[in-house]
C-alpha cells in the first residue's frame, strides 16, 4: 500500500523528530535521496553526472534548501550547477553556502536563469513544497514555462510547485515534473489528478518520520492479490457468491450485457440478471441465470449476495420501480447494493437513503446530481478539480461508500476519519462508452464474493484500470500498479475489450504477488 498524509500530519510528525535530531539532519537525508535520484537520471540521459548541467529553482523556504543541498552534492560530483534564486533575501543560507563551496553558481537574473534552463540536462523544482499556499506566483512563471519548453528532465522536490499537497488541486499553472522525489510519506495531492498528472513518477525517500494513520492510500499489486477471492476445495457456485444485476432497458440493452460480462469475470460463482435485456444477455453470456421481463422483479430473482442496479436502466417507470424495490425493503438490507448510472440520477431525486453495504459509483456529472440531491451546489469542473473533497463529502452526505470515477478514481467510505483510496491504475483510453458498466459489474461481483464496499470498489477500479491498459496495449499485460499510465504503445479500446481483458488483469496481479 502507498500511504499519503496531509501537510498538517507531516508537520506534526516532523516536529517530533526535529526535536530529537541535530539541526539540519532531516534536510540532509532529504537532499541525499534527492541527489541520488538526480544522479541516476543524469547517468541515463547524459551518460554521467560529471559535466552535466543542472539548474536549481530555489524559493524562499526549506524546499529550496533541499534543492540547494542536493545541488551541492551534484556539484561535488562534477555537475555544473546553477541556482536561480526566486527570493534571494530569503533563500536558505546554509544551502547557499554549501552550493557555493561545492563550486555551484547563483543568479537572480531572469534572462540568465531562463538561458541556463534552456541548455540544462536537469531542472530541480525547489520553488515551494508543503509550505505553499495558492498557485504559482507570477515571478515563478517564466522559469516554469522555460523548463516546460526545455529538453531537461524536470524533478520536483517533495511535490510539483503549484500543486496543492492535500488535494491535488492546481490553481492556474503548476510545474510538470518527470519525476517527483517526495520525503517521508506521499502527499494526497501526488496521487490524485490533476496533481498526480503533474507529479510524473513519484519516488519516496524515507527520512525516518513516524506518521499517523493515512489520509489517503493507494493499493498495489500485493494488496489487491490479498483481497481477491480465491476458491477453495469446499467452494461451489453459491458459496463463492451470486451477484444480481438489474440493468439495461429496451433502449440500452448493451449496458446489461457489459455489466453481466464483467460480473461473470469478477470472481462471483454465478450471475442472476433481471431486466428488459434478458435475450441479449443470454445470447452474449449463456451462463447467466435470467429472469424474463422488466427489472421490477428483484425479489423474485432468487437469492444473491450483492445487487448491482442501474447501468442502462434509463429513467422510465420501470427504472423508478426498480430503484424503489432496491431501496425499500424488498431486498434483504444485509445484501450489499451497488447503485450506478441511471440509478444514481434517480437516487439524487430522492436524496440520501443510507443503508448498510451501499456503494455508489458516480462519474463527475452524476456526482453533481447527487450533491444537488443533498442540497449542495457544485459544477462538474469543481468536482473534477477536487475529487478527494467531493468523494468524502458525498460519502458523508449519503452515509455510504462512494467511488468517484474519472481520470483518477477515488473511493471514500462513510467514516470521515478513514483513508480515501486513490486508484493508481488506468488509462485515458478507458473513457469510452460502457466502460463504467464494466466497472460496476466487476465491483458487484467482488461485493458478492464478500469484500467490503471500500475494498470491492477500490479493487474493481484497480483491475478495471489494468484491464484497460492491457486491452489498450493489444493484450500485453499492463505494467505494475503505482506507475502512472502513459499512452505510449496504447491504442483505442471498446468496453467489451476491457471486460474481456479482466481475467488477464486478475492473473497479472496474482502472478506477481
Ligand atoms: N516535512 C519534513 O519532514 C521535511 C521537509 N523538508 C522540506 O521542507 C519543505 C517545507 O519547507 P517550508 O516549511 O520552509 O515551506 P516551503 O514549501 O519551502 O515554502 C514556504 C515558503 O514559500 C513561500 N510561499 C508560499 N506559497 C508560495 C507560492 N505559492 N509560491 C511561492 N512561494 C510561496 C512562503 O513565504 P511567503 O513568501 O509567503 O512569505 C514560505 O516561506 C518540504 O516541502 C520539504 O521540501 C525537508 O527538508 C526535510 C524534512
Ligand atoms: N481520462 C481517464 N483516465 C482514466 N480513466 C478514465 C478516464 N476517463 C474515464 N475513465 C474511466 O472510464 C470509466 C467511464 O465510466 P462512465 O463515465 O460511467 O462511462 P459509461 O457511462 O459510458 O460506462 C470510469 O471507470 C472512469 O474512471
Ligand atoms: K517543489
Amino acid at each position: 500500500m502507498r500511504y499519503a498524509h496531509t501537510v498538517e500530519q507531516v508537520r506534526a510528525a516532523e516536529g517530533a523528530l526535529l526535536a530529537r535530531l541535530p539541526e539540519g539532519a532531516l534536510m540532509q537525508r532529504a537532499a541525499a535521496g534527492l541527489a541520488a535520484t538526480c544522479a541516476g537520471l543524469l547517468a541515463e540521459s547524459h551518460g554521467r553526472v560529471y559535466g552535466s548541467r543542472v539548474v536549481l529553482l530555489v524559493g524562499s523556504g526549506d524546499n529550496g534548501g533541499d534543492a540547494l543541498f542536493a545541488g551541492a552534492r551534484l556539484a561535488a560530483r562534477g555537475a555544473r550547477v546553477c541556482a536561480v534564486l526566486l527570493a534571494p533575501e530569503q533563500a536558505h543560507r546554509a544551502g547557499l553556502a554549501a552550493l557555493r563551496q561545492a563550486g555551484g553558481v547563483l543568479t537572480e537574473d531572469q534572462r540568465d536563469g531562463c538561458a541556463e534552463i534552456a541548455r540544462a540536462d536537469l531542472v530541480l523544482d525547489g520553488i515551494v513544497g508543503i509550505g505553499g499556499r495558492g498557485g504559482l506566483r507570477p515571478g515563478a512563471l517564466p522559469y516554469v514555462r522555460a523548463a516546460a519548453e526545455a529538453d531537461a528532465a524536470v524533478v520536483a522536490v517533495d511535490l510539483p510547485s503549484g500543486v496543492d499537497a492535500d488535494t491535488g488541486e492546481v490553481s492556474g499553472e503548476a510545474v510538470r515534473a518527470a519525476v517527483t522525489v517526495t520525503f517521508g510519506t506521499h502527499k494526497p495531492g501526488l496521487l490524485v489528478d490533476p496533481g498526480a498528472e503533474h507529479a510524473g513518477v513519484v519516488r519516496l525517500v524515507p527520512i525516518g518520520i513516524g506518521v499517523p494513520p493515512p489520509a489517503a492510500e493507494a493499493l498495489q499489486h500485493a494488496d489487491v492479490a490479498a483481497l481477491l477471492p480465491r476458491p477453495t476445495g469446499e467452494s461451489d457456485k453459491y458459496r463463492r457468491g451470486v451477484v444480481g444485476v438489474a440493468a439495461g432497458s429496451a433502449r440500452y440493452p448493451g449496458a446489461a450485457v457489459l455489466a453481466v460480462s464483467a460480473a461473470l469475470h469478477g470472481g462471483a460463482g454465478a450471475v442472476r440478471y433481471v431486466g428488459a435485456a434478458a435475450a441479449a444477455v443470454v445470447a452474449a453470456h449463456p451462463e447467466t441465470l435470467v429472469s424474463e421481463g422488466s427489472a421490477q422483479g428483484l425479489k423474485q430473482a432468487g437469492r444473491v449476495q450483492a445487487w448491482v442496479v442501474g447501468p442502462g436502466l434509463a429513467d422510465g417507470e420501470d427504472a423508478v420501480r426498480t430503484l424503489d424495490q432496491a431501496l425499500d425493503a424488498a431486498l434483504d438490507p444485509d445484501v450489499p447494493l451497488l447503485l450506478d448510472a441511471d440509478a444514481l440520477r434517480l437516487l439524487a431525486r430522492r436524496g440520501p437513503a443510507p443503508r448498510p453495504g451501499l456503494l455508489l459509483t458516480p462519474h463527475a456529472g452524476e456526482a453533481v446530481a447527487l450533491l444537488a440531491g443533498a442540497g449542495v451546489e457544485a459544477t462538474r469542473e469543481q468536482v473534477e478539480a477536487a475529487r478527494l473533497r467531493y468523494a468524502r463529502q458525498l460519502a458523508e452526505l449519503y452515509g455510504c461508500t462512494v467511488l468517484l470515477k474519472g481520470s483518477t478514481t477515488v473511493v471514500a467510505g462513510p467514516d470521515p476519519a478513514g483513508p480515501v483510496r486513490v486508484n493508481p491504475t488506468g488509462t485515458p483510453w478507458l473513457g469510452t462508452a460502457g466502460s463504467g458498466d464494466v466497472l460496476s459489474g466487476l465491483a458487484g461481483s467482488l461485493l458478492a464474493a464478500g469484500l467490503a464496499p471500500l475494498d470491492a470498489g477500490s479493487v474493481a477500479a484497480y483491475l478495471h484500470g489494468l484491464a484497460g491498459r492491457t486491452a489498450s496495449l493489444g493484450g500485453a499485460a499492463a505494467g505494475a500498479g503505482g506507475v502512472p499510465a502513459g499512452v505510449g504503445g496504447e491504442g483505442p479500446i471498446s468496453a467489451s475489450e476491457v471486460a474481456a481483458a479482466l481475467p488477464a488483469a486478475w492473473r497479472s496481479v496474482t502472478d506477481r504477488a
